[in-house]
């Protein structure tokens, strides 16, 4: 406990704990700063501004009142195809062999099954017969008409569409490649930024990282405006990142294999060697790595993890 209120994140204990603050840990904030949180992190998916500036003050107030070193990390939105309006609730169930839209037009339309997706090219390339795969392979279906930019589809292995349900298509096993030319980091995300800058971040987790030119310029940016201490980490989770590992680990000051978003682009068969050689590459080249996403799964559910989760 004292080299945590010391150190922080920069003790010297090897490995850490990053913390995704949510709502509902926000009076628990003091009790995970006790129990080792290093890093409280603000994911700028989810929730607003307010909402945002009152965990990051709260972990300021922390270190500054109690003499804690919990770091800040801001994770980007970035641009990713996910279902931007699924009518409201909790999740929805998509039955075996169940016709749904997928559209990009807002419709109130109930049958079939309509789906609003957040980008108005997310069908450009996509044949009849691809398969379309949600979360990762959540639910799946195959696509049976376009209909302009909108896919009819049917439900092939049924199962549960949650908020922001994110969108991939396969075709003959292999993910369907597009290139959109969406930037790494969004209007939004630019904003989001700045936002993080003010209230004071130790570090920027930057999703879907293409290549090393996306951290060098948010690191141009920074150092032009004389704030090289804010860090940056590298999520890695997109084909292309993998394809420009090497670079991305160089250029940052750590990286996160975010395997949530890795497993929409890669079967989940592959994962933990990913990880694996992604860990060993930061050893080698003494970055950070932080190994993200379901690690304690069950206790959405459940006040004790499973033998497999702590094993
Ligand atoms: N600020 C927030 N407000 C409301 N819910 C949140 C907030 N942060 C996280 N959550 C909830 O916790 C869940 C897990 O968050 P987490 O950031 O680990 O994953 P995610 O939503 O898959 O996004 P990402 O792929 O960027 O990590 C989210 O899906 C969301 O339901
Ligand atoms: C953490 C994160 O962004 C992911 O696993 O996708």
């Amino acid at each position: 406990e004292a080299e945590l209120r010391e150190k922080g994140f920069m003790g010297m204990r090897k490995t850490k704990l990053v913390c995704t603050v949510g709502p509902a840990c926000m009076d628990a904030l003091p009790a995970l700063a006790r129990g080792g949180m290093g890093v409280a992190r603000v994911n700028l998916c989810h929730g607003g501004r307010d909402w945002h500036r009152a965990a990051m003050r709260e972990v300021r107030r922390l270190n500054d009142e109690e003499g804690f070193c919990v770091s800040l990390m801001v994770d980007t939105e970035g641009s990713q195809l996910l279902v931007a309006d699924h009518g409201g609730a909790a999740s929805v169930k998509a039955e075996d062999c169940s016709e749904w839209l997928f559209t990009s037009k807002k419709t109130d339309k109930a049958h079939p099954i309509t789906m609003h997706v957040n980008f108005d090219k997310f069908s450009e390339g996509i044949l009849v017969g691809d398969e379309l795969v949600i979360d990762g392979g959540m639910a799946t279906f195959q696509v049976t008409e376009k209909i302009g930019s909108d896919l009819r589809c049917k439900c092939t292995d049924p199962g549960l569409l949650l908020p922001r349900a994110k969108l991939s298509f396969w075709r003959d096993g292999k993910l369907v490649e597009r290139n959109f030319g969406l930037p790494t980091l969004s209007t939004k995300d630019w904003a989001d930024i700045e936002f993080g800058i003010t209230e004071g971040v130790d570090c920027i987790a930057l999703s879907f990282v293409k290549d090393a030119n996306d951290i060098k310029s948010l690191k141009t940016y920074l150092s032009r405006r004389s704030l090289e201490h804010i860090k940056i980490f590298a999520k890695i989770e997109s084909l292309e990142s993998l394809k420009n590992l090497k670079g991305i680990v160089e250029a940052s000051d750590g990286v996160m294999v975010a395997r949530g978003d890795l497993g929409v682009q890669v079967p989940l068969e592959q994962i933990p060697a990913i990880q694996e050689a992604i860990v060993e590459l930061c050893r080698n080249l003494n970055k950070p790595v932080i190994v993200a996403s379901q690690l304690l799964e069950s206790m959405v559910e459940y006040p004790t993890p499973t033998r497999a989760e702590v094993t």
